[in-house]
């Protein structure tokens, strides 16, 4: 089943094009990459199929995007964005946000419990009871990540969610997205790193200019590719059954 379709997607802000006709079909349980240079438009693509910015042509399960209330398409999806400021609240009940399209006028005890299981996939049940401005950047992603979970989506969609991150929690979240997607979720993750990237994600769709280039398996990363969309020479290396790509 197609859970995301965008048909000739165009966005601009304040008259300058950035999305310039983006045909997109996901389905679900997919893990795609959305790859490309900075300000090719990955935000910009990221946020018009999750319902932040509107635009026409989006279809969520099949039912145009601008149909949904907001409550309705938080159940379905949850989106993480690039960056989020630190506020006042604590970890816990910034989390427990992720719960508003469930909730009534207090939380259930169905509520906490997957609030509590959010930190705990995220290893930040020491953080609970810390406000988030007094949290470091990666904790803050942590954080951002653990009420995405919280919120119980269908489609999980992610700008950059590694960012700010050690290694060791890199791979984590990435393990999580994959389980997210194993369970029968849909994932979509914009990213710059690559070769995390072919590690775990399914499809990749490489975006220029505002228009996806190539989308497909390990059978589009090729170095004609590359240097078609960064202007790179690489080279890929098999590195235990793994393609590993090697600029220079
Ligand atoms: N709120 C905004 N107002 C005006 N222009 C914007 C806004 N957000 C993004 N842009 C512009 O739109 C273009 C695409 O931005 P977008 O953030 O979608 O790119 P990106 O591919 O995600 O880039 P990056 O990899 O650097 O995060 C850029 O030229 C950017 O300057």
């Amino acid at each position: 089943m197609k859970v995301i379709k965008a048909r000739n997607l165009r966005f601009s802000y304040n008259g300058a094009d950035v999305l310039r006709g983006v045909n997109l079909e996901v389905e679900e349980g997919e893990f795609v990459a959305i790859l490309g240079p900075n300000g090719a438009g990955k935000s910009t693509l990221l946020k018009c199929i999750s319902g932040v910015l509107k635009c026409e042509g989006v279809e969520i399960f099949n039912r145009p995007i601008g149909e949904y209330s907001r409550n309705e398409l938080a159940r379905l999806i949850a989106y993480v964005p690039q960056r989020v400021e630190p506020g006042f609240m604590t970890v816990f009940d910034t989390v427990l946000l992720g719960r508003r399209p469930y909730m009534g006028l207090r939380p259930s005890v169905r509520d906490v419990e997957a609030v509590r299981v959010a930190l705990r996939r995220l290893g930040i049940e020491d953080l609970a009871l810390k406000v988030t401005n007094r949290v470091s950047g990666g904790e803050l992603q942590k954080v951002n990540i653990a009420r995405a979970l919280a919120q119980e989506p269908k489609i999980l969609m992610m700008d950059e969610p590694t960012n700010n991150l050690d290694i060791k929690s890199q791979l984590e979240v990435m393990r999580i997205a994959r389980k997210f997607s194993a369970d029968g979720g849909t994932v979509v993750m914009v990213m710059h790193d690559i070769n995390l990237a072919i590690r775990f994600a399914k499809r990749f769709i490489f975006l220029k200019e505002g228009k996806i280039v190539a989308s497909g398996g390990l059978e589009v990363l090729t170095p004609g590719i590359f240097r078609e969309i960064y202007g790179v020479d690489v080279k890929i290396e098999d590195v235990k059954g793994v393609p590993v790509v090697i600029p220079f």
